[in-house]
C-alpha cells in the first residue's frame, strides 16, 4: 500500500503563483509531500504588489479546517498570511485536532511592503498562536516586531532567535537575514543550541514568495520526519537554488523557480 507524507498549509493566495498557497503547495510537490491548503484569505496580488484582500467568512475558515483534519492524515501543517484575529483563534481552538509539527511563518506584509495583517492581530498572534510552535521564521522586521528591539547584527538576530523561544515560547525561531546585506544568513535557536545556515547572497529582484517557499519546503522535510536541523538545512538549500533560478515574469520582483532543483535531473533525461 502506498504511504504518502502530507503537508498541510494554511495561509492566503497569489494569483501570480510566486507566493502564499500557491508557492506552498508548489513546494510540498517538488519535495514529495502530498500537498493540502485551506485557505484564509483570497488575495489579489501580483509581483507589483497587492491590489485587494478578501477574508474567508470565519464560518468557513472553520469548515476547511475540519474538513480536512477529520478525514486526512496531516504529518506537519504550516501557517501563513492569517489577517485577523477571529482567523487566529479559529486557528487556535483546531490545534488540538492535529498532532504534528507545526512551522509559523509569521507573515505581516508582502515584500512590496502592503500589509497582510491587521497591526492589532501582530500581539495577538505572538501571545497566543506562537506557544503552539515547532518553528517560527520570521525575518528581521517581524523579528524587530516579535521582540520589540531593533536587529542589526548577526549577534542581534542571535539574541532574537533566543528572546523570541525563551520569553515568548516558540519551541524554535529560525530568524532569517535576506534583508541584510552580504551573505544571506539565517540563524536558529533550537532551545538549546544557535545554528546558522549560510549562502552567498544572489543578485537578483527576484525573491517574491522567497519566505513563503522556505517555510513550505522546512515543513514538507517535517512531513517525512526529518530532524528540525536536516528540515533547515536542506530547505535552505532549495530555497537558494529556487532564487538562484527565478523567473524574469512579471513587472515587478519575479517569484522563484521551484523546480529548479530538479534540473540536473532533467538534464539527464534531456
Ligand atoms: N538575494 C538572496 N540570495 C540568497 N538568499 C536569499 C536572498 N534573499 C533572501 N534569501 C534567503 O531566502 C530565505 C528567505 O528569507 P527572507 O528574509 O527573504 O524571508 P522573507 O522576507 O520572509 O521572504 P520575502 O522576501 O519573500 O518576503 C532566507 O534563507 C534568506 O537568507
Ligand atoms: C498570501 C501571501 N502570503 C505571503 C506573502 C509574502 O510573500 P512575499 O513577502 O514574498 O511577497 C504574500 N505576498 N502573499
Amino acid at each position: 500500500m502506498n504511504q504518502a507524507a502530507c503537508a498541510l498549509t494554511i495561509a492566503g493566495t497569489d494569483p501570480s503563483g510566486g507566493a502564499g498557497i500557491q508557492a506552498d503547495l508548489k513546494t510540498f510537490q517538488e519535495l514529495k509531500s502530498y500537498g493540502m491548503s485551506v485557505i484564509t484569505s483570497v488575495v489579489a496580488q501580483n509581483t507589483t504588489g497587492v491590489k485587494d484582500i478578501h477574508d474567508m467568512p470565519i464560518d468557513m475558515l472553520k469548515k476547511q479546517l475540519e474538513a480536512v483534519s477529520s478525514d486526512m492524515p496531516i504529518h506537519a501543517f504550516k501557517t501563513g498570511m492569517i489577517a485577523s484575529i477571529e482567523m487566529m483563534k479559529a486557528i487556535k481552538s483546531w490545534l488540538p485536532a492535529v498532532a504534528a509539527p507545526y512551522v509559523m511563518d509569521p507573515v505581516m506584509m508582502a515584500q512590496s511592503g502592503d500589509p497582510l495583517m491587521e497591526e492589532e492581530s501582530r500581539l495577538w498572534l505572538r501571545d497566543n498562536l506562537l506557544p503552539y510552535t515547532t518553528l517560527v521564521t520570521p525575518n528581521i522586521p517581524e523579528a524587530e516586531d516579535i521582540i520589540g528591539e531593533s536587529i542589526q547584527s548577526i549577534e542581534d538576530m542571535k539574541e532574537a532567535a533566543e528572546q523570541i523561544v525563551t520569553s515568548f515560547g516558540a519551541s524554535a525561531a529560525l530568524v532569517k537575514g535576506g534583508h541584510r546585506k552580504g551573505q544571506a544568513i539565517d540563524v536558529l535557536f533550537d532551545g538549546s543550541d544557535i545554528h546558522t545556515f549560510s549562502s552567498k547572497r544572489i543578485d537578483t529582484e527576484n525573491t517574491h514568495g522567497t519566505g513563503c517557499t522556505y517555510s513550505a519546503a522546512i515543513t514538507a522535510h517535517l512531513s517525512h520526519g526529518t530532524s528540525l536541523i536536516e528540515a533547515i538545512e536542506q530547505s535552505k538549500y532549495f530555497v537558494t537554488e529556487a532564487i538562484r533560478h527565478s523567473f524574469e515574469l512579471g513587472q515587478g520582483s519575479g517569484p522563484t523557480n521551484h523546480f529548479a532543483t530538479r534540473e540536473e535531473v532533467f538534464n539527464k533525461w534531456l
